[in-house]
C-alpha cells in the first residue's frame, strides 16, 4: 500500500459528490468476506465441530490485533476530539471498568465464544493454533494502520460497514444449525451490531471529509479492497488450516 496520491491537475477527472463516493465504497461490499466459501459453509451449518472451533481459534488472532491497531492509530492522531472518539475502540475490545458484562470487553467476550464451542481457555489464548496466513494477514493489518496517514488508517476499518449483516446471520443461524453450541456465548456478535454502526458513522465521516480529489477518493477504495483482501486471505488460511480429512 505505498502508492502516492498523485496529484491534481487539470486533466484529473472532477472527485465524485460525496454521495457517489460513498456508494462506491459500499459497493465494495460485494468483494466482503461474507461471500467467502468458508463463511457461507459457516453460516449456511455446514461446518463440522472441528470446523468451528478452528475458526474461533484463528479468529481470536484478529480480535486481540484490533486494539493493538487501533492503539497505532490513535498514536498518529494529532486531534484530541478524534482521539477521544477513537478511544473508545480500544476500550470496547480490551474492555473497562469493572471487567463484568460488557465492560469485560470484546476480546473477553470472544474468549467466552470459545468456551461455548469447548476451546479451552489456555488453547485460546496461546494462539498455538492460529495458522501463519491468518497471523500474517492481521499482522499486515496493524502495519497498515501503524505506517499510514491516520486518515487512510480510519478509511481502512470500512469494511464495518458489511459486518452487521455477517453478525446477524450467526445469530439468526447458529442456534439452528449448532445447537450443541452454548448460544450465551454468541454475545460478541450482539454487541457488535451497534458499535459497528457508531464506528461507520465516524469512519465515513473522516473519508469523506479526506478524500477529497477523484485520485484520493480513488486510493480510499484501493485501501478498502487492501482491507477486504486481508479478511479474505484470513478465511482462505483458515479454510486450509481447518479441512478436516473425510
Ligand atoms: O466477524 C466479522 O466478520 C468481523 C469483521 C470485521 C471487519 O469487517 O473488519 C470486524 C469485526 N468482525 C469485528 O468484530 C470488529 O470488532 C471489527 C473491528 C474492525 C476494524 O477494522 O477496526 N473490523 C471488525
Amino acid at each position: 500500500m505505498d502508492i502516492a496520491i498523485p496529484p491534481a491537475s487539470a486533466a484529473s477527472p472532477a472527485p465524485w459528490s460525496p454521495a457517489e463516493f460513498e456508494a462506491r465504497l459500499r459497493d465494495k461490499g460485494a468483494a466482503y468476506h461474507i461471500h467467502h466459501p468458508f463463511n457461507r459453509r459457516l453460516n449456511a451449518g455446514a461446518c463440522t465441530p472441528h470446523e468451528v472451533r478452528c475458526w474461533v481459534a484463528n479468529r481470536f488472532y484478529y480480535q486481540v490485533c484490533i486494539p493493538r491497531k487501533d492503539a497505532a492509530i490513535l498514536a498518529n492522531m494529532p486531534d484530541r476530539a478524534e482521539r477521544r472518539l477513537w478511544t473508545l475502540r480500544v476500550l470496547d475490545h480490551d474492555g473497562h471498568g469493572d471487567f463484568a458484562g460488557d465492560a469485560a470487553g470484546g476480546i473477553e467476550a470472544w474468549a467466552r465464544l470459545g468456551q461455548a464451542v469447548g476451546l479451552e481457555r489456555e488453547e485460546l489464548w496461546s494462539l498455538r493454533r492460529v495458522a501463519p496466513g491468518v497471523r500474517f494477514a492481521c499482522d499486515a493489518y496493524v502495519n497498515f494502520a501503524a505506517r499510514a496517514p491516520w486518515q487512510e488508517a480510519v478509511c481502512s476499518s470500512l469494511t464495518e460497514m458489511f459486518a452487521p449483516q455477517i453478525h446477524k446471520d450467526r445469530l439468526a443461524g447458529w442456534p439452528r444449525h449448532y445447537p450443541w453450541i452454548d448460544p450465551r456465548g454468541l454475545a460478541y456478535f450482539r454487541s457488535r451490531i451497534p458499535l459497528a454502526s457508531r464506528d461507520v458513522e465516524h469512519g465515513l465521516r473522516v473519508t469523506l471529509a479526506h478524500f477529497t480529489t477523484r485520485a484520493a477518493q480513488q486510493r480510499a477504495l484501493d485501501i478498502l479492497q487492501f482491507k477486504l483482501d486481508i479478511l479474505w486471505s484470513m478465511l482462505d488460511a483458515i479454510e486450509k488450516a481447518c479441512h478436516e480429512p473425510a
